[in-house]
C-alpha cells in the first residue's frame, strides 16, 4: 500500500518484482548458462491481445530473458496450433509456453491448453496444474492473475487466516484459482457466479472482495463492508465523457471511501499479471514450478 494511502499500487509492486526477477535470471544465466526463454503464441488479430503480447515480449526481454514469438493467422486450424505446441514442448531451449487467449472459435481452447507440457505451462492453465492447485499442492504453476492478486493482498494484509473472502466470478483463469489460493491462505471463501441470487448480500459480509466478473462498475459502494480490502481484476473498455478508458468491475469512486485498501484499474492487478508470468518463466527455467 502507498505510505498512508489506501490505493494498492500494482505498478510499483510489479516494478520491484520484475527487478528481483531480472537479478535471478541474470544469475541463472551467468552461473548455469541457462537463458530463460518464453515462447509466446498468438492466433489472429485481436487488438487487445496484440497489445498484451507485445507487452509480455518487452517485459520478458527487460527481465534479462529471451522470448520467441509465433503469430499465426486467424484462419489457423486446431491441428496446426497443436503441431506448433508439440514442437515447442520438445524444444529444450524453450522453458515456458504461453498461448494468448482468447483463441478463434474454430479452436478448442481446452484441447490447446492441455497440449502444453505441464512443466512449461507458465500460465498455469493446464489441467494438471489446475489439479495440483485444487488439491493444495505447491509444485505446479499458479495462474498469473490470481498469483498477482495474492501478492497485492499480502502487501496490505500480511495475515489472511480467518478472514471472509468473497470472489465475484468463477472463471478458470481467475475466479476458481483465486478461491483456492484464498482458502489455502486460511480464508473462508464464498464464490459468487451468474446464478447467485444476491451477490451484494455476499460481498457485504466480506473482509476481502475480489472481483473478476467482466462487468464494468458491477460492484457499488453499498456492496462493501467498511474496512474491507477490494481487488478489482476487471479490464473493460468504456466510453466516458473524457473518451475511451479502461475501467474495472468496481465502481471505484463509490467503493473507495468504504474500503481499507483497493486496487485501481489501470495500475492495480494488470501489471502483476505480467510480472507473475515472468516469475513463472524463471521458475520453469530453474526447473521449479512453485515459489
Ligand atoms: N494466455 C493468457 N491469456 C490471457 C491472460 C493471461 O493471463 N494469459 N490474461 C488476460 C489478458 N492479459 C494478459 O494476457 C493482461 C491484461 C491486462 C494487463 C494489464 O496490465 N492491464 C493494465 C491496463 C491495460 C490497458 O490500459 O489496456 C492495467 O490493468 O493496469 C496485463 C495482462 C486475457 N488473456
Ligand atoms: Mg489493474
Amino acid at each position: 500500500m502507498e505510505a498512508g494511502g489506501k490505493l494498492i499500487n500494482g505498478v510499483a509492486f510489479a516494478r520491484q518484482l520484475r527487478s528481483e526477477i531480472r537479478q535471478e535470471a541474470e544469475n541463472l544465466h551467468a552461473v548455469h548458462g541457462i537463458l530463460p526463454t518464453l515462447a509466446v503464441v498468438m492466433v489472429g488479430e485481436d487488438p487487445a491481445s496484440a497489445v498484451y503480447v507485445r507487452n509480455k515480449i518487452r517485459a520478458t526481454e527487460q527481465a534479462g530473458m529471451r522470448s520467441v514469438s509465433h503469430h499465426l493467422p486467424a484462419s489457423t486450424q486446431e491441428g496446426e496450433l497443436l503441431a506448433l505446441i508439440a514442437a515447442l514442448n520438445v524444444d529444450e531451449t524453450v522453458h515456458g509456453i504461453l498461448v494468448q487467449l482468447p483463441l478463434p472459435e474454430q479452436i478448442n481452447r481446452d484441447a490447446v491448453l492441455d497440449a502444453i507440457a505441464p512443466a512449461k505451462d507458465v500460465d498455469g492453465f493446464h489441467i494438471v496444474n489446475a489439479g495440483l492447485l485444487a488439491v493444495g499442492r505447491h509444485d505446479g504453476f499458479i495462474p498469473c492473475t490470481p498469483k498477482g492478486c495474492m501478492m497485492l493482498l499480502h502487501s496490505v494484509l500480511p495475515e489472511l487466516a480467518g478472514l471472509h473472502a468473497v470472489v465475484v466470478g468463477c472463471s478458470n483463469i481467475v475466479g476458481r484459482p483465486m478461491a483456492r489460493l484464498l482458502q489455502q491462505a486460511g480464508c473462508t471463501v464464498t464464490v459468487t457466479h451468474l446464478q447467485t441470487r444476491d451477490v451484494a448480500a455476499e460481498t457485504r459480509r466480506a473482509d476481502i472482495v475480489v472481483v473478476a466478473a467482466g462487468h464494468p462498475g458491477l460492484v457499488r459502494g453499498d456492496w462493501i463492508k467498511p474496512g474491507a480490502v477490494v481487488i478489482d481484476v476487471g479490464i473493460n473498455r468504456a466510453e466516458t465523457p473524457q473518451g475511451a478508458r479502461i475501467v474495472g468491475d468496481v465502481a471505484f469512486d463509490e467503493v473507495y471511501p468504504h474500503a481499507a485498501a483497493i486496487t485501481p484499474v489501470p495500475g492495480g492487478v494488470g501489471p502483476m499479471t505480467i510480472a507473475c508470468l515472468l516469475q513463472n518463466t524463471l521458475r520453469a527455467a530453474q526447473g521449479l514450478a512453485a515459489d
